[in-house]
């Protein structure tokens, strides 16, 4: 059973362990957990998970794995084993790819992380899709993949939190991760599809995912503070 009493999740998106961990020694186990992702993971290795766990923080491993399904599979699977909570891997990589992760995860004995499908990045708009050739509204192409996420047994997905009611609707049985949370008066930097903490929360989001309004403030813990009471 978790200690963390929050939906917050916040990304740890630094270029060494000694910025990671000191932003990590200002946040609080039970009001967060924390996410690695391709850049800290990139420079640091499975350590830095192993670090973040001794120090409390339950782990959301970010690779958003996409390839075939064996190599992905495999690469979940490595995930589960180093103990992460949550792991995640691109619904666009196909139905046959989620459904081997799910396969191989059932297998494993002990925990297992929660297995989340990436639907569209909260970075795109509908412009972006269309410039890969998706000719559809963003939301339109989020419950498209949902729907192959729920077929494939996925534990949830990450959405914007734009799309939560909708989701919700169609899926209650999956959970929302949602990134693109920006608290009102904070840059909305390279995020496009976004929501304030509250709002996601009232939209029916289960996990938020911040990053730079926390552990690139001035003083993460007062950030975090600010948002759980935002929340309360
Ligand atoms: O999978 C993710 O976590 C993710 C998916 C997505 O669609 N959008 C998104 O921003 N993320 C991650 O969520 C974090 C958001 O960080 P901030 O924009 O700094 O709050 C980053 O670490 C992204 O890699």
């Amino acid at each position: 059973m978790s200690a963390c009493q929050t939906p917050i999740i916040v990304a740890l998106d630094f270029p060494t362990r000694e910025q990671a961990l000191a932003a990590a020694a200002q946040l609080d186990p039970a009001l967060c957990r924390v996410k690695v992702g391709k850049e800290l993971f990139t420079r640091c290795g499975p350590t830095i998970v192993e670090t973040l766990a001794s120090k409390g923080f339950e782990v959301f491993l970010d690779l958003k794995f996409h390839d075939i399904p064996n190599t992905t599979a495999m690469a979940v699977r490595a995930a589960a084993e180093m103990g992460v909570w949550m792991v995640n891997v691109h619904c666009s990589g196909g139905l046959r790819m989620m459904a081997a992760c799910r396969e191989t995860l059932d297998k494993l004995n002990g925990a297992k992380p929660l297995l989340i499908g990436v639907t569209v990045l909260t970075s795109m708009e509908q412009d972006d899709l269309a410039g890969i050739g998706l000719d559809v509204p963003p939301q339109e192409q989020v419950l498209r993949l949902a729907a192959l996420a729920a077929q494939a047994g996925m534990d949830g997905l990450v959405c914007s939190a734009q799309e939560a009611v909708a989701l919700k609707a169609a899926h209650p049985q999956l959970q929302l991760v949602t990134p693109g949370i920006r608290p009102a008066g904070s840059a909305q930097d390279d995020q496009r599809r976004i929501l304030t903490p509250r709002q996601a929360l009232d939209a029916g989001s289960d996990y938020l995912v911040i990053g730079r309004p926390i552990a690139q403030a001035a003083d993460p813990a007062k950030e975090l503070t600010a948002v759980v009471a935002e929340l309360a």
